[in-house]
């Protein structure tokens, strides 16, 4: 059939122009391929897959990008924009996997400079500028000049300096990065050593590394790109040491850009993975003394006056860790894109991709129809969902606490920091472990760069580390659990999310009332099992930590810790779950759209029931009948989705281009475009591969001349 192509010229040229090209550098059906084969391709490939798929949704999809987007509004502004990166020639990306690492990078500053001209030119809207950014979908230096520069300075920087910093922040007179981690110390803030000493003489701050372990080492754009960082260092003035503080340090020349004097920085070096997270600059940085001066200490929480004397507001000196939990709840905003992007790709294409189960030369069964397939994905295509709204309602509760805060009520930092801490950890570790599962679910083709998937997860499994490894913040939560538990004697009432455990009594003996699968479909029913669950292990550890009478409670908590982590990830799961339920709860419009959230919601629940069966059964919260009726209600539930799915991720309603991957096409035409791809690849920009002359041919012919002499 590809055979009977007529205008094969524009491949001869190209591949006669050089020596080691040639007309065999592709086989001939791929020039015809090129010329008209692709038609041809198309009339045979399995467009139609979809189209059926589509055609067997039982809700109405634009009503459900509704409900996922948030609002008609932001579907429709989001759809713009997308459309927008993805119709510039200068946003694509489908040959990044094959830069070098100087390139990548170059091709990183020239999106940035481009995106910056469109939002300008266009007078983009704050909103319509996030999106643009996010469709771009290239980590760099502008991440974290919006996302932790900025907002540093306006959550801790005073009125004036805010007024000073921003107007030039906001129009790229500087660009800023967020120093924070040290080649010594990540995770413990209060062990850096970088050390800023006020000098009474000159009135001002001299910033200094005072060791190796002292370099600034990770933060994202310092490397190459930034002029200017929050840093953040030990405050020491009248001979004392006063704990960390952030300051304004300029960083490079704004002329010229070199370094300034006492500054030594540069890039850290490559990263995992192709491509992927090596747009970033994360960079190392050294000072030698180097004098800023004294107004360039962020002074909104705390002062040094001109005499050198230190005066600390009376606000919480955790609200210096403000910029971390502004970024951890977007973190989960962005879990919930990155998950929704590889259960996408994992879903079209298991619904393309066909295997086994001819009937008489009919076709193959779709790998999405096996049960197996289903009950890997549907949980995973159910979290998306899950977190989406768990992470609008962070962003509310950020919002909410952000007002407290303005006005001096400091009574729910500590839900704040629980909520945004606990939902990173859990949301990113079960989003990269869902997109390397995705892969999977992809089989051999998965594995391909251009399936999207292996850039996606190399680019997203830091997440679970930065802002915040996730060991150590689910161990702040369980710290918190553990306080809440201790004062539940005293009768203090818990509140926001951990308000349940105040039904103490009843939770820790209550019994689950389920009798049949259809018995678990009951919002009530779950929000009990889980709610039991969670109190009941976090009750265990304490008791469990109190027992070690002979211990100190912090050794007893760190005997217990990985239990501990068990605990604050069921407290976790049990916000998920109920912040899924009360979405559903709510009104929502258009045809079969709350259904198919009720369904979403009840996989989602009895999936992390089904996994954490053991704690379920340990804590005596339900019984191995009632979780076997559990996972009999699960299968019904896939059935139940399997129909629905391609509509169900469609409505994300992601652009080819922001998807990145041949499988996960919109049309399904799978195939050929994998055909095309391979050919892109610069290994196949010769026949006779660079090398052979030196390497491959004496090879074989010391072969054949050994062989000949035997
Ligand atoms: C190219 C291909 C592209 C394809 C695909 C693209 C796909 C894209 C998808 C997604 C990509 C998204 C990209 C986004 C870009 C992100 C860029 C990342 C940038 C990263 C930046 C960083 O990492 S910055 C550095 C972050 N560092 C940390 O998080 C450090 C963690 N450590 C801490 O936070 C603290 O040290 C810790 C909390 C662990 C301990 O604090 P400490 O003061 O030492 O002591 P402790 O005794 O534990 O606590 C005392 C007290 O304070 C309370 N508390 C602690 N923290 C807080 C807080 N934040 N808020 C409020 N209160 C807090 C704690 O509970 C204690 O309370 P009490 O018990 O005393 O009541
Ligand atoms: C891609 C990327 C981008 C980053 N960008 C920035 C940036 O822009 N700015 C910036 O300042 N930083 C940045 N960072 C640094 C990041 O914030 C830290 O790497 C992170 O906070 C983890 O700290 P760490 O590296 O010290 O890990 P460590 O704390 O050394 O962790 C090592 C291991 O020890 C365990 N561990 C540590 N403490 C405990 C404990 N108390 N109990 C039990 N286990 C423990 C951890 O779970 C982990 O398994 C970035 C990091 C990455 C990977």
């Amino acid at each position: 059939m590809w055979r009977g192509g007529s205008n094969t010229r524009t491949c001869k040229r190209r591949f006669f122009s050089s020596p080691t090209r040639s007309r065999h550098h592709r086989p001939p059906y791929i020039c015809r391929l090129h010329s008209r084969g692709s038609q041809h391709l198309k009339a045979m490939a399995e467009v139609d897959h979809l189209a059926a798929e589509r055609a067997t949704a039982r809700f109405d999809v634009e009503e459900m990008k509704v409900a996922w987007a948030g609002s008609r509004h932001a579907v429709h502004v989001a759809d713009r924009m997308a459309r927008l990166v993805a119709s510039d020639p200068v946003f694509r990306k489908d040959n990044r996997t094959m830069l070098s690492r100087k390139e990548l990078f170059k091709d990183t500053l020239r999106k940035a400079a481009h995106a910056w001209k469109r939002i300008v030119e266009l007078r983009l809207t704050e909103e319509e500028a996030d999106l643009l950014r996010q469709y771009v979908d290239q980590p760099g230096y502008v991440d974290l000049h919006w996302g932790m520069f900025v907002p540093a300075i306006k959550g801790q920087g005073t009125e004036e300096q805010q007024h000073k910093w921003l107007p030039l922040a906001y129009k790229f007179q500087i660009i800023g990065c967020y120093a924070q981690t040290e080649l010594g110390h990540g995770s413990n803030v209060q062990g850096l050593e970088t050390t800023a000493t006020f000098d009474p003489k000159t009135d001002e701050f001299v910033i200094h590394s005072p060791t190796l372990t002292s370099s600034k080492w990770w933060p994202g754009g310092l490397g190459k790109a930034s002029t200017h960082a929050v840093v953040y260092a030990r405050l020491i003035t009248e001979g004392k040491d006063y704990g960390i503080h952030g300051f304004i340090v300029q960083l490079r020349s704004l002329e010229d850009h070199s370094p300034l004097p006492g500054v030594t920085l540069g890039d850290i070096g490559g990263k995992f993975g192709s491509g992927a997270y090596n747009s970033m600059d994360n960079g190392v940085l050294r000072f030698d003394h180097v004098r800023i001066p004294r107004d360039q200490m962020l002074m909104r929480l705390s002062q040094v006056t001109r005499e050198g004397k230190y005066v600390h507001s009376n606000v919480p000196k955790q609200l210096l860790y403000g910029t971390m939990v502004y970024v951890r709840q977007s973190i989960v905003a962005d879990a919930s894109k990155a998950l929704s992007r590889a259960v996408c790709i994992a879903v079209r294409y298991s619904a393309v991709r066909k295997q086994f189960g001819s009937q008489d030369g009919g076709p193959e069964t779709q790998v999405l129809n096996y049960k197996t397939q289903q009950s890997r994905l549907f949980p995973l295509l159910a979290s998306a969902y899950a977190f989406r709204f768990v992470g609008d309602w962070l962003n509310w509760l950020y919002t909410d606490v952000t007002q407290k805060l303005e006005a001096k009520d400091f009574s729910t930092l500590q839900e704040a920091h629980a909520c945004t801490a606990g939902l990173k950890a859990v949301t990113t570790s079960v989003t990269a472990d869902a997109i390397e599962e995705c892969r999977k679910l992809c089989g051999g083709h998965g594995y391909l760069n251009s399936s999207g998937l292996p850039e996606l997860f190399a680019v997203y499994v830091p997440a679970c580390t930065y802002e915040g490894d996730n060991v150590v913040l689910l161990l702040q939560v369980a710290r918190i659990l553990m306080k809440t538990v201790s004062q539940l004697a005293s009768g203090k009432q818990p509140v926001g999310t951990m308000a349940y455990m105040g039904k103490v009594q009843y939770l820790m003996q209550c019994k689950s009332a389920v009798s049949s699968a259809e018995d678990w479909l009951n919002p009530d029913a779950i929000q009990e099992a889980f709610e039991a669950r969670a109190l009941r292990m976090a009750v265990n550890c304490a008791q469990n930590i109190s027992q070690a009478a002979s211990q100190e409670e912090a050794a007893g908590f760190y005997e217990r810790s990985p239990d501990l982590l068990e605990a604050a990830v069921a407290h976790i799961q049990l916000i998920i779950v109920t912040k899924f339920i009360e979405k559903v709860h709510q009104e929502i419009p258009g045809h079969g759209v709350k259904e198919q959230l009720q369904a979403l919601c009840n996989v989602y629940a009895l999936y992390i029931l089904h996994k954490h069966l053991g704690d379920f059964l340990a804590t005596g919260c339900i019984t191995p009948r009632q979780g076997a009726l559990a996972n009999e209600q699960l299968g019904k539930l896939y059935a139940q989705v399997r129909p629905n799915a391609v509509a169900l991720v469609d409505a994300f309603n992601y652009t080819d281009h922001y998807l990145g991957s041949v499988l996960g096409r919109y049309d399904g035409d799978v195939y050929p475009a994998l055909y095309e791809e391979a050919w892109k690849d610069p290994l196949n920009e010769t026949v006779v591969p660079e090398g052979y002359h030196e390497y491959l041919r004496p090879l074989i012919k010391q072969q054949q001349l050994k062989l000949s002499r035997l």
